[in-house]
């Protein structure tokens, strides 16, 4: 069952499809409800990182013809100003998301600030009140990464349930979301983390391995379970031989592919999933916030 060459979920044209349908919805919803779906998205600070994913969630978010409102903060800004700007999206009524990009700044709490955002404009899914809905089976924002990362599941496997499913990595934004996905579609669920013992045999019990650890190449060929599908978070800025930077996932993706039947790469898998997933995430608010369905199949 070696040997013969995973098949590699494309990302990047799963997400181009899913941004495609939310532009379909969004121009059906302007044209007759005279309703345009409103993102805003803060950046408090300079990270360079973080000023990319900014700039292309923009320009996406402009693509399918929504409207993007951007905030740019300084480093030094104030937890209370933060948090007055976002007392003033909340209650702004073109505004249907809010997204503040993490991580703040270390004087800034982070739990405070999500915690501010009305949760039916939390387009992260990250308020406690879209976690508690989550993990008790009520209609949820879901976190977009654990989100795209299902898609990409459900295309590659149709239907999850009695599969045994480990995911490494057990952060609030990823791990924990993307477990409680897995179990509500019926998976038995491991959650392993960098204090498992034996990690390789824990993966290797897995039909469906999610890689969300942050620890570049961590997952080898050995940790694999032949015809198992691997999904890799790890988004990891890295410096090759040749002094170049590029991105590598949490997976070993040339010897995982030799024995995985389904691989996402990186770049061009998750990452662009959890921006389309963004971006229906907002189209659902917009739908909810004007008394509208939410339309089926692009939210969880
Ligand atoms: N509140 C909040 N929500 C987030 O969703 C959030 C955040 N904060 N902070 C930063 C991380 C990071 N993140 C990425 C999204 C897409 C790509 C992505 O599309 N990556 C491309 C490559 C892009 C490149 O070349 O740099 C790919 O994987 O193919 C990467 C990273 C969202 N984040």
């Amino acid at each position: 069952m070696t040997g013969a060459g995973a098949q590699v979920i494309d990302g990047k044209a799963m997400a181009a499809d899913l941004r495609g349908q939310v532009a379909g919805h969004v121009a059906r919803l302007q044209t007759e409800h005279g309703v345009t779906p409103g993102l805003a998205v803060v950046l408090v600070g300079e990270d360079p990182a973080s000023a990319v994913y900014v700039r292309s969630k923009g320009r996406m978010t402009r693509e399918v013809g929504m409207t993007g409102f951007e905030h740019r903060l300084p480093a030094e800004t104030e937890e209370a100003t933060l948090l007055r700007l976002i007392g003033q999206l909340n209650v702004d009524p073109n505004v249907h998301g809010i997204l503040v990009q993490l991580p703040l700044p270390a004087h800034i709490d982070e739990a405070l600030v999500i915690g501010a955002i009305a949760p039916d404009k939390d387009v992260d899914g990250f308020h406690v009140t879209n976690i508690g809905r989550l993990a008790t089976g009520q209609a949820a924002m879901v976190p977009c990464t654990p989100l795209g990362c299902l898609m990409m599941l459900r295309r590659s496997l149709g239907d999850l349930s009695g599969r045994e499913a480990v995911v490494i990595g057990r952060s609030n934004i990823v791990g924990k979301p993307m477990a409680q996905l897995l179990l509500r579609e019926g998976c038995t669920v491991t959650v392993a983390h960098s204090r498992t013992r034996d990690l390789p045999q824990v993966a290797r019990r897995a039909e469906i391995l999610v890689a969300a650890a942050g620890r570049p190449g961590l997952v080898q060929a050995e940790w694999i379970r032949p015809g198992a599908t691997v999904i890799d978070v790890g988004i990891n800025r890295v410096t090759d031989a040749e002094g170049q930077q590029r991105l590598t996932g949490d997976v070993d993706f040339a010897a995982a592919s030799q024995v995985a039947a389904a691989i996402t790469p990186v770049p061009g898998g998750v990452g662009p999933m959890t921006i389309a997933c963004l971006l229906a995430n907002a189209l659902a608010a917009c739908c909810r916030a004007h008394g509208l369905p939410a339309p089926d199949g692009l939210t969880a």
